[in-house]
């Protein structure tokens, strides 16, 4: 079983239009998903789950759809912390959230707080995310230090850089599995660094309509690889 399963929930647009609803009816139905999606994968023993759910990109998209997925996140977050407490998951928001919302900003202080204990489950959600603006602060971040004379460039290896990444709340950065929807294989910027050695499936099915059976045919491939890390025989 992987320990670390990312995905990227794509296609509720798409969805919407299909079933003749509104993209922000779309955007609900694959929040909804989400909460299935990481519960199911707890259940199964999966550790961390890392969703994209708001790419530094989608500022780009339309005033009134990303006001709504804003107000979508912050109500599912805000409505979901007890429900975190009680099946003791902790849930991280990594991103540069500097432009989301205050009332959002607030939710997450909150919801981090609230689950920060938990050890056995780990729900990571990437808000306002790029791999590369990722890889950038953590460039800065070193450069910063090495300037006070914190480090020498004999300690810059893997695991300062890793350590410097929004990754490093969890104990497993790098995703084993990920997913990604609605047909498109493609990275998108998310994690970059992260996915050097990671198994990728593309699924051709639309972010709400990826169920549990889904899942278990992702994990059933994943299963099935064989992982080499480019050095094993
Ligand atoms: C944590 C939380 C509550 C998440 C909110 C819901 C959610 C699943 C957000 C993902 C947003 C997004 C840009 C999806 C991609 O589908 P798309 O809009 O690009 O659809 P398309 O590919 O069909 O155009």
């Amino acid at each position: 079983m992987p320990r670390h399963v990312a995905v990227i929930m794509d296609g509720n647009r798409r969805w919407a239009k299909r079933a003749g609803l509104l993209t922000s009816q779309g955007h609900e139905a694959g929040a909804k998903r989400l909460i299935e999606f990481s519960e199911f994968c707890f259940k199964l023993g999966i550790h961390t789950v890392s969703a994209f759910a708001f790419s530094t990109e989608n500022w780009g998209r339309h005033k009134i759809e990303v006001k709504c997925l804003m107000s979508l996140i912050q109500h599912y977050l805000k409505s979901k912390i007890q429900y975190f407490q009680r099946e003791e998951t902790r849930v991280s928001v990594i991103g540069n959230l500097t432009k989301i919302p205050e009332s959002l900003l607030r939710t997450v202080q909150e919801i981090e707080e609230a689950t920060r204990s938990y050890k056995k489950k780990h729900l990571i959600l990437a808000i306002d995310y790029s791999g590369r603006l990722d890889i950038l602060r953590a460039c800065k971040s070193i450069v910063k230090k090495s300037e006070k004379g914190l480090i020498r460039e004999e300690d810059v290896d893997e695991a300062l850089i890793e350590r410097e990444l929004l990754t490093n709340c969890t104990e497993f950065p790098s995703p084993d599995l990920l997913i990604r929807t609605s047909g498109e294989q493609r990275i998108s910027n998310f994690f970059l660094w992260q996915l050097a050695y990671t198994e990728l499936f593309f699924s051709p099915v639309l972010w709400p309509d990826f169920d549990k059976d889904k899942l278990l045919e992702a994990l059933v491939s994943y299963q099935r690889r064989e992982r080499r890390f480019g050095c094993r025989v």
